[in-house]
């Protein structure tokens, strides 16, 4: 291996124990090596593309990390700087313009820029040459860049074999025309040699796709309008201005729509009695796993079991198709022509197949009735803990306000399809209390301050209906 990457990618196990889009386990030891790595620009900034295989306490994972190396220091980029190599310094390059900018060329040459690298640009589609690149802020699980507000490329950082199910349905909807996400306009594909057994691997490293202006996220949204209803305390959720109920309504609509799109072109199924059986199964074992990360769980657990239960006694089948995976209010933006779905990823702590793996649209619903919960609770934690005097009245006017948004989303959705879903309760609560059980899973871990909200649906969900 070059001796300057091989300098520069011993920097990286300390720079991953601090990156937000990280998965693996920051404490302990972590190791990483590159199995594959691509020099895509030569003089400065020279720029490396790398796979780096990463050993971290919890297992093996490969993430994806583009660097830059500057001879002399960049101040500009001092907070994405990994570090000093005989070469220079080396900096995280999705940060850096003069590199994110040889990175988009590469869309418009068009051809393998080497052995296992291939952008491809989907027909009609325009490049966005020679505009600035800006990441988008925010902790996500990924890096995006906005090339001015013309296109996004999302570049994945953890890095599964296979198609990434985001690439998979944005090509699926853009091809099947549906103006509810972003279209299309490429990709990128790596296929290298797995180190264990020196098969090839390939998968999707990254998606280019049109930059939605005037987007505004759900979540930024619905807390705006749960802030109105906190200043107003006497007042109930339909009085006060900022009113959310017709924009929940409207996305019920979008999602329907978008459901019925991805059933259209996508594979579709039917989830058997005894496949019902087997997905109450996998819900207590959820549960079980969860319990023991999260002992506060444990007094819900029976009452949660009972709503998992009543999926084996089932004797009809149930449709699945694709669906969007990890649908919550900051997975949909709210632009002037009405809302889009971005981030068809599927659930971060979820294995690539259960990513790809159908499921009955009710899931989705139940996990957008659950960010109605969060928008409505989560001041309730920094703004009214519980021993503010106004804790107990604010919990009750959260508790309208997730009611009155899920009714209106059920109802939008309900217009807009053939299915009502309300019409399967017990499938669909089901789904909300696995959701909350992997929320009080996902909070202990990474937001420990927000399990009070995951705990709190548990609760309520384990009483009987
Ligand atoms: N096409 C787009 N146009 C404008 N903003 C977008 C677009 N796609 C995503 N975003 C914004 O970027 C954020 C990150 O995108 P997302 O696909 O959810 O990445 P991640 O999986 O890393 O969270 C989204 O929450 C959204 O606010
Ligand atoms: O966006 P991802 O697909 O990576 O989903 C993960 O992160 C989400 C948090 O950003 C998390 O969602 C939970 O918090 C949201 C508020 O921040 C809330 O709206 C969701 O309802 C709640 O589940 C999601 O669970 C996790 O997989």
């Amino acid at each position: 291996m070059d001796a300057g990457l091989a300098e520069a990618v011993a920097l990286l196990p300390e720079w991953l124990r601090h990156q937000h889009w990280f998965t693996g386990s920051r404490t302990g030891p972590i190791e990483a090596r590159a199995v594959f790595a691509t020099l895509l620009h030569e003089s400065e900034p020279r720029l490396w593309h790398v796979l780096a295989e990463v050993r971290h306490a919890e297992g093996v994972q490969i993430y994806q990390v583009p660097i830059s190396v500057h001879p002399h220091r960049a101040d500009r980029l001092d907070h994405v700087h990994l570090g000093r190599t005989s070469e220079g310094h080396v900096y995280d390059a999705l940060h850096d313009k003069d590199a994110t900018a040889i990175l988009l060329s590469h869309f418009a040459d068009g051809a393998p820029v080497a052995d296992g690298l291939t952008f491809h640009v989907q027909k009609g589609a325009t490049v966005p040459l020679g505009q600035p690149s800006l990441v988008m802020p925010g902790e996500h699980h990924n890096t995006s860049l906005a090339y001015g507000d013309a296109s996004m490329l999302k570049v994945f950082r953890r890095i599964e074999p296979g198609r990434n199910p985001d690439v998979e349905i944005h090509e699926a909807l853009t091809d099947a025309g549906c103006d509810l996400v972003a279209p299309l306009e490429g990709w990128v594909d790596g296929t290298w040699q797995d180190p264990q057994d020196g098969s090839e691997r390939t998968a999707n490293l990254a998606m280019l796709r049109g930059y939605l202006t005037t987007a505004s996220d759900g979540w930024a949204l619905a807390t705006a309008s749960v802030r109105d209803l906190y200043a107003e305390g006497d007042l109930h959720a339909d009085e006060v201005g900022g009113d959310f109920a017709a924009e929940s309504y409207r996305l019920g609509m979008s999602t329907a729509r978008v459901h019925e799109t991805l059933a259209e072109v996508l594979p579709t199924g039917t989830m058997s009695p005894a496949d019902l059986a087997a997905l109450s199964a996998a819900m207590n074992r959820r549960l079980d796993a969860a319990v023991v990360i999260v002992p506060e769980l444990e007094p819900f657990a029976a009452g949660l079991r009972a709503h998992f239960d009543v999926l084996r006694d089932r004797t009809e089948a149930v449709p699945v198709q694709r669906i969007h995976g990890s649908y919550h209010l900051g997975q949909v933006l709210r632009t002037v022509v009405g809302w889009k779905l971005v981030d068809f990823e599927g659930e971060v702590l979820a294995s690539a197949e259960e990513r790809r793996a159908p499921h009955s649209p009710l899931r989705d619903v139940a996990q957008m009735l659950r960010s109605f919960d969060y928008a409505a609770r989560h001041l309730l934690i920094t703004d009214h803990p519980p021993e503010d005097p106004a804790h107990d009245q604010i919990v009750y006017r959260a508790q309208e306000w997730t009611q009155r948004n899920s009714e209106a989303f059920c109802n939008g959705y309900a217009s807009a399809s053939a299915t009502d879903p309300r019409g399967d309760l017990d499938l669909l609560t089901a789904y909300e209390a696995d959701k909350a059980v992997y929320e009080v899973v996902y909070e202990a871990r990474r937001r420990p301050s927000w399990l009070p909200i995951p705990l709190a649906a548990v609760e309520r969900l384990a009483q009987p209906r």
